[in-house]
C-alpha cells in the first residue's frame, strides 16, 4: 500500500475520553514489562518497501517525512535503539509531510503494526489469544502531554470505580491494536 505524502492538519479539538479500568486489560508501558511486546519500541523488525527497520517506532516516526527525504529517512533508520531513532526524528520536523497526531499519522501506526505482526507471526498468535481483554498504551508516568493523551491513555483517580481509577485519553495505540485483534481473529 503506497503512502500518499498526506497533509498538516491537527486534531480535532474535542474533550478527550475517559474510559474505564479493566480488571484484565493488557498495558503497554516499557518493553521489559508483559505488554511490551505491544510496544513500537520492542525489538521486532519491519520490512516496507524494500527497506529494514530495526522496530516500529523508527518506520512510524519516518513515515512522517516525504518517500524522497532520504536524509531524515535514513538519518532515523540507523538507531537500533528505539528512543534515539524517535529522538533523532525530531531534529528534522519542520519538514514533516505527515503532521503528528493527524489522521494520516493514525493510518501510519495502523501500517506498522501490520507489518509487525505479518513478520511476526508469534505476536498475531498471541494478539489473537489475548481475545477481548482491553489494551491500553500507559502513558501514567510520562504525564498528561498532548501525544500520550493522543496514542494513550493515564490514570485519572475515581474512588467510585472498582479498580480505583479511569482512563484519560485517546489510546490510539490500544484501539489499533484492538482493531487489528478484531481483523485477524475474522480471518484465522
Ligand atoms: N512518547 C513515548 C512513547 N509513546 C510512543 O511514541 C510514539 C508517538 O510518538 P510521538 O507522537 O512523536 O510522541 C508512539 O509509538 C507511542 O506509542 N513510548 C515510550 O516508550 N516513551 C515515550 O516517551
Amino acid at each position: 500500500m503506497p503512502i500518499a505524502a498526506a497533509h498538516v492538519s491537527s486534531p480535532a479539538k474535542v474533550p478527550t475520553p475517559i474510559f474505564p479500568a479493566a480488571e484484565d486489560q493488557i498495558l503497554i508501558r516499557k518493553v521489559a514489562e508483559p505488554g511490551g511486546w505491544l510496544s513500537n519500541m520492542s525489538p521486532h523488525p519491519v520490512e516496507y518497501e524494500g527497506q529494514k527497520w530495526w522496530h516500529c517506532e523508527a518506520m512510524f516516526q519516518a513515515l512522517r517525512y516525504a518517500a524522497n527525504d532520504a536524509e531524515a529517512r535514513d538519518e532515523i533508520r540507523r538507531w537500533k535503539s528505539p528512543m534515539r531513532a524517535k529522538m533523532v526524528a525530531k531534529r528534522f520536523r519542520d519538514r514533516h509531510v505527515v503532521a503528528p497526531l493527524s489522521d494520516a499519522d493514525v493510518a501510519n501506526m495502523r501500517l506498522c503494526l501490520r507489518l509487525k505482526v505479518s513478520r511476526h507471526s508469534d505476536l498475531g498468535r498471541k494478539l489473537i489469544a489475548s481475545g477481548e481483554r482491553p489494551i491500553v498504551e500507559d502513558c501514567s508516568s510520562r504525564g498528561r502531554r498532548v501525544n500520550n493523551l493522543f496514542w494513550g491513555a493515564v490514570r485519572v483517580p475515581d474512588s467510585d470505580l472498582p479498580m480505583g481509577y479511569a482512563w484519560e485519553g485517546r489510546n490510539w495505540l490500544g484501539r489499533l491494536w484492538m482493531e487489528l485483534r478484531q481483523e485477524l481473529r475474522s480471518q484465522s
